[in-house]
């Protein structure tokens, strides 16, 4: 088996980055270019399951970074991306637009219990592996006060769900299910196992 000194992390996420690091994994960054329209990758089709939806964008995000590594003309080397996908039943809570977006989206994930999924694929040479991880998260019932001073510090603006388990709004979750790098933003074990499998090297 070929052995891959370092892959390329098509993302633009600075917690899939520290998740990458945290395995001893070299990377570089494979970012879109601005005439790349990153957002219409997460377009959700209507009556689409979450785990489906969140499978299909990580595939089309990877096929857009393999196209980009080839056009830029740059060495090639494994190619990994990932996407989250908050959901509650079969609804999905993207990356808030506004702060009523996530105003809304915090007041629905208050008192229940809401799945985080993570899919995380990989292309090396001709062959693609992926792998999803899903996990549960309860939130205490947070009163409006909470929300809105959570939502007034910025944080959840570029997180699926409008929230990150990572900042402050940890008090609030009681309990977890699952894989804490995956509602994070990259399932580590998942995420070893299709590095392994495809010969990328780790950093003692
Ligand atoms: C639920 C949750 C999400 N997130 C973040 C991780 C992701 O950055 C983001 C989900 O959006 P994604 O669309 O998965 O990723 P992204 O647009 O930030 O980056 P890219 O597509 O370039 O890889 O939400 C947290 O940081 N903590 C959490 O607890």
């Amino acid at each position: 088996m070929k052995t891959h000194a370092f892959i390329y992390l098509a993302s633009q996420s600075p917690r899939r980055r520290q998740l990458l690091d945290q395995l001893g994994v070299r990377h570089e960054l494979l970012l879109a270019s601005p005439d790349e329209d990153a957002e219409a990758l997460e377009e959700h089709v209507a009556g689409e399951a979450p785990a489906v939806y969140c499978e299909r964008v990580t595939q089309l995000k990877l096929a857009a970074a393999v196209a980009r590594m080839k056009k830029r003309g740059l060495p090639p080397a494994p190619v990994l991306c990932a996407d989250t996908t908050v959901a509650l039943g079969r609804r999905i809570f993207g990356k808030p637009v506004d702060a009523d977006d996530a105003v809304a989206t915090l007041q629905r994930l208050s008192g229940r219990t809401h799945r985080v999924m993570t899919a995380v694929a990989l292309a090396s040479g001709r062959a693609r592996t992926s792998a999803l991880s899903v996990s549960t998260v309860r939130f205490a019932a947070m009163p409006p006060h909470a929300v809105e001073a959570y939502v007034a510090s910025g944080e959840p603006f570029g997180k699926a769900g409008a929230y990150a388990i990572q900042s402050r709004i940890a008090a609030w979750i009681e309990r977890i299910g699952g894989s804490y790098s995956g509602i994070m933003g990259l399932p580590l074990h998942e995420t070893a196992q299709l590095l392994l499998q495809a010969g990328v090297l780790f950093e003692e």
